[in-house]
């Protein structure tokens, strides 16, 4: 762990680039009882058939961009835009407002005094998002690392993995955005528990 010794953050931004461990870093602060709101979640259920954004993405990209199953059709839309910066911008200027809303909705739903995180990929990306939260978490490491994780998770090729990272903030500029760092460059769990239960322990004193 990285970092200066920062208040326990009511709201706090975790980020970093794709397989650098976001999920399972949100999943062990949710386990801890902070309230998760995932944007890729949120992402993917709006674009799921019948979401919110299926109509407005029929509107903006064409009847092709929508599968036989009325859900978006993702790995059109994942060589789409990791290749041509406008379309990204299209997809995004239509996603992420209703990302933003639901985000908010969802946030509202925690208990009064519990920490809220909010996993955004692209929140050093957004000056929007940075005014949302007090610190941001970022999750480190190597981009071999990710590559190999992503690669391995998903299927897809060493190409269309560094096609996304080179669409993501580099490195030393989520590091530079960072409040906390975490580094989760081990293939192993434990070390990054760990760093975890140190962070979560200088956020509730004894
Ligand atoms: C392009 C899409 C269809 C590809 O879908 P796919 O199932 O392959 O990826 P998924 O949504 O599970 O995202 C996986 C990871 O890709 C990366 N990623 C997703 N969107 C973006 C983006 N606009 N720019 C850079 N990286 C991105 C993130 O690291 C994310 O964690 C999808 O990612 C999408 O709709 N993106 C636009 C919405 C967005 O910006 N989401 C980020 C959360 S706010
Ligand atoms: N320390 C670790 N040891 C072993 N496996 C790990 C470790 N950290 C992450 N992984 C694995 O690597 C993959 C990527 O991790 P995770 O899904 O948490 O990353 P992410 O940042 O949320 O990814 P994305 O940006 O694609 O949503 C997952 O399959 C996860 O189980």
């Amino acid at each position: 762990m990285r970092g200066r010794t920062l208040p326990r953050p009511g709201r706090l931004g975790l980020t970093g680039g794709i397989g650098s461990g976001k999920s399972t870093v949100s999943a062990w602060l949710a386990a801890q009882g902070a309230h998760l709101v995932d944007t890729d979640a949120i992402s993917r259920e709006l674009t799921q058939a019948g979401g919110g954004a299926i109509e407005p993405l029929r509107r903006a990209f064409g009847d092709q961009a929508i599968g036989p199953d009325g859900a978006l059709d993702r790995q059109k839309m994942r060589e789409l835009v990791f290749g041509d910066p406008d379309a990204k911008r299209r997809l995004e200027a239509l996603l992420h407002p209703l990302i933003g809303q639901e985000a908010a909705r969802r946030a509202a739903q925690a208990t009064p005094g519990q920490m809220v995180v909010f996993d955004v990929p692209l929140l050093v990306e957004s000056r929007l998002w940075r005014t949302r939260v007090d610190q941001v978490l970022v999750v480190d490491c190597t981009p071999e690392r990710q590559v190999a994780r992503v690669m391995q998770r998903s299927g897809l090729s060493d190409e269309a993995v560094r096609a996304i990272m080179a669409q993501q903030a580099p490195r030393s500029l989520r590091l530079a955005a960072a409040d906390v760092v975490i580094s989760n460059d081990k293939d192993t769990l434990a070390p990054l528990h760990e760093a975890l239960a140190a962070l979560w322990a200088q956020w509730h004193p004894v």
